[in-house]
């Protein structure tokens, strides 16, 4: 046995629980941390925003690309940003994980240490206030976020109207690019992840498709702000731009219509290292915030140290047509990840 760095199975869940719990961000509204039965967090506005996503070894990450410290960090960035979505601040995190128990506690510590710096850099007044910790053949993340309003209306998917432009905050297709340089250039065969060639493509020429991909910067600080400014419609694309921006379009009962150059702006980074706008339209994994405003309202040309870009308009449906999403007039295929239909 390792002494400095047990498996968990030689140290045990309280040995586990004693060197990963001190590494966790504490939040600013956390009246009661980790360590007892549940956590006790303030609601300053008297609601609070919730929601859940689990990432899954096999369909979402492969331990051979990602180290145990990206994660920690995508299991951050990915979940605030939905919170962000909706116009809110994050308040607090509760992160399950589930490993194989040959897994080593340093393997744990450099998760937590992921999740602290991911909340540092992107939000750093939410806490990491509970969680769990527990055994799996496959390792699972399963985190849920809270976040606070601040007193606004939640932004909705259905808010959309006519003559309201569409923007996004964020950069699209480079993490579908990474993904698909992973997969092109960093298996074997047999199909199995090759943490070297991972390694050496994060620090090449589309180093930063493949960290797009493992440990995403999303722009969380940009929802509350965008909210304030008076967004009427926001969703994070996290599926796609074609297929997120369609779920606008349905909800709100509008047709999103795209324009190429302003899709090929905001795609500028993936595009230069060879992709095609399909990364962008229908890659998913940004975590780009798509969102509309009034036509007379123009956003900073930068928020929350990501790039505003201007993608088009909303307009009115015709007599009996569907809602749905255009590009330059051309019906785009509202297609991109589904978990169901995912064959990679
Ligand atoms: N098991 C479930 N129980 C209740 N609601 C669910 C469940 N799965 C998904 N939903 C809801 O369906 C909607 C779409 O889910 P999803 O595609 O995962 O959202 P997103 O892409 O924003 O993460 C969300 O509002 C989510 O809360
Ligand atoms: C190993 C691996 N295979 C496939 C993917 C692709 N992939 C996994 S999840 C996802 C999109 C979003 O995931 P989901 O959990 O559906 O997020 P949600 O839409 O619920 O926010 C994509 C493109 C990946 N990231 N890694
Ligand atoms: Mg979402």
């Amino acid at each position: 046995m390792d002494d400095a760095d047990p498996t968990l199975h030689e140290a045990g869940e309280l040995e586990a629980l004693r060197r990963f719990l001190p590494l966790l961000p504490a939040g600013a509204v956390t009246e009661l941390g980790p360590g007892d039965d549940a956590a006790v967090v303030r609601a300053p506005d008297g609601r609070f925003v919730v929601t859940t996503d689990t990432m899954l070894e096999g369909a979402d990450f492969r331990l051979g690309w990602s180290s145990w410290h990206d994660l920690g960090w995508k299991a951050v960035a990915t979940n605030l940003i939905d919170v962000a979505a909706m116009g809110a601040s994050p308040t607090s995190l509760v992160v399950a994980l589930a490993v194989a128990s040959s897994t080593r506690v340093s393997a744990l510590e450099a998760f937590a240490s992921g999740l602290a710096d991911a909340v540092a850099a992107m939000a750093p007044d939410c806490g990491v206030v509970g969680g769990d910790l527990g055994t799996a053949p496959h390792a699972t993340v399963a985190v849920t976020a809270f976040g606070d309003l601040g007193g606004r209306a939640p932004v909705l998917r259905s808010g959309a109207r006519p003559a309201d432009a569409v923007w996004c905050v964020g950069g699209l297709g480079l993490a579908a690019t990474g993904l698909r340089m992973l997969f092109a250039q960093a298996q074997d065969e047999a199909a199995v992840p090759v943490a070297s060639a991972a390694e050496r493509l994060r620090a090449g020429a589309g180093g930063r498709a493949v960290a797009a991909q493992l440990a995403p910067v999303t722009p969380i600080a940009a929802g509350a702000l965008l909210a304030e400014l008076g967004a009427t419609a926001m969703l994070d694309v996290s599926d796609g731009l074609a297929l997120d921006a369609a779920r606008v379009a349905r909800a709100s009962g509008v047709r999103i219509a795209l324009e190429r150059a302003g899709v090929e702006a905001a795609a500028a980074d993936a595009l230069a290292l060879g992709a095609s706008l399909e990364a962008a339209l229908h890659g998913g994994e940004d975590h780009a915030l798509l969102f509309t405003l009034p036509a007379g309202t123009a956003p900073p040309v930068e928020l929350a140290g990501h790039p505003v870009h201007r993608l088009g308009t909303v307009e009115p449906l015709a007599e009996g047509e569907p809602p749905g999403v255009t590009l330059d007039d051309g019906p785009v295929e509202p297609r991109g990840w589904d978990p169901y239909r995912a064959s990679a």
